[in-house]
């Protein structure tokens, strides 16, 4: 049998408009023709028990794009020593921040209200569905790729929900929406929204959040740290470009404010396992200043979305504690842009530059 698309669509909005034509009673279920846009970060357990754990770093630490050592080098450590003993600490961890309201993870909460901040930010658009999901963990990426299809997209954007690209993060996102497509045999166009590490629109984000945040400060830092996740120092040898899209955002940060050099710093967090990372070190650096005498600072995250186990517990519980140990007086955690208005408007900006030509 052969059909138009055009006559054969059901049509939604304003295609709707144009013509219908209902297809024959025996016919296979059709698109409705709409947009998705899918919000994406990095993951989140299901529980801070050791079996949620255990899943999800699992998960996560399987990834090959996350730890590139061989399979049959790293499989054994992973699955003897590290899922043995890390669901435990980590899991202590992530309940002393935990939404015990919803029963479920910081990052997990503000992911979902940023996706329903987007969908009523486009709401005067009626073809487009926004959805949410997580690269490790739960709503799954396939799960919701899926769920996208069903309502009907054709089309579908996918937003790895970090600023500075790294194949560690934005690449595996998109890795796994492309998988998800090889299981459909009726394929939704894909787009992926590229890094924005230097656009305008999150440079003044960051720095309205920083100027909003100091002024309700009783003290002055001396320095602001922009502590970003950090990364194998091999990975960036090999190309990865996530080092310098960091040291850009820092320095348009530092011109917008109008800093010296020596204000604002960037620095790398969260290192896991023996290898050499990204430097200098946040925590090392952060007991340097205060050694130096320095009394007075104040930290902000630029690379995460929302705030989560590294930046509410790393940077806003230890690094503190880092600071007052070796003599530093004041020290301030500065929150993520989360789903604050200028965050929105970064995020609504990317979405609405990238859906051109779909709407
Ligand atoms: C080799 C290991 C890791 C690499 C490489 C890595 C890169 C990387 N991660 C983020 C963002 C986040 N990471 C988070 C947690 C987290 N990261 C690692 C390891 C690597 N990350 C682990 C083992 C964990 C789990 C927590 C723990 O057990 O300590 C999170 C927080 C998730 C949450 O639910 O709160 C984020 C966000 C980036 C941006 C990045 C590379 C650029
Ligand atoms: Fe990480
Ligand atoms: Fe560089």
């Amino acid at each position: 049998m052969v059909l138009e698309a055009d006559l054969i669509s059901p049509g939604t909005g304003k295609r709707a408009a144009m013509r219908e034509v209902k297809p024959p009673a025996d016919h296979p279920p059709l698109k409705a023709r709409r947009i998705g846009v899918l919000l994406v970060n990095l993951g989140t357990p299901d529980g801070t028990t050791y079996w949620p754990m255990r899943r999800y770093l699992g998960e996560f630490l399987s990834d090959r794009r996350v730890i590139e050592a061989p399979r049959a080098i790293w499989q054994p450590i992973l699955q003897g020593i590290i899922l043995s003993t890390r669901p435990k600490k980590s899991g202590a961890l992530y309940a002393s921040i935990w939404n015990k309201e919803r029963d479920e993870s910081p990052l997990r909460t503000i992911t979902r209200e940023q996706g329903e901040k987007l969908a009523a930010e486009l709401a005067a658009e009626e073809e487009v569905t926004v959805d949410w999901a997580m690269r490790y963990g739960t709503p799954s990426i396939v799960e919701r790729m899926n769920a996208l299809q069903a309502q009907g997209c054709e089309k579908i954007l996918v937003f790895p929900l970090y600023p500075q690209y790294s194949a560690t993060t934005t690449a595996t996102v998109n890795d796994k929406a492309f998988e998800a497509l090889m299981k459909m045999r009726w394929q939704p166009a894909l787009r992926t929204v590229p890094p924005y590490h230097d656009d305008p629109a999150y440079i003044d984000a960051l720095a309205e959040s920083v100027e909003q945040h100091l002024a309700k400060l009783d003290f002055e830092p001396e320095v602001v740290i922009a502590s970003y996740h950090g990364l194998p120092q091999s990975y960036f040898r090999k190309g990865d470009p996530y080092h310098c899209h960091c040291q850009k955002t820092t320095r348009l940060l530092r011109e917008t404010l109008d800093w010296p050099k020596t204000r604002l710093i960037a620095t790398f967090q969260s290192r896991f396992g023996p290898e050499e990372w990204l430097q200098p070190y946040t925590d090392k650096t952060i007991e340097q200043l205060a050694k130096d005498g320095v009394k007075r600072i104040a930290v902000l995250n630029p690379g995460f979305v929302a705030d989560c186990l590294e930046t509410l517990e790393e940077i806003a519980v230890q690094n503190r504690e880092v600071f007052l140990h070796h003599g530093g007086e004041k020290f301030s955690h500065i929150p993520c842009l989360n789903a604050s208005a200028g965050g929105m408007r970064v995020i609504t900006k990317m979405v609405m530059r990238e859906l051109q030509g779909w709407l």
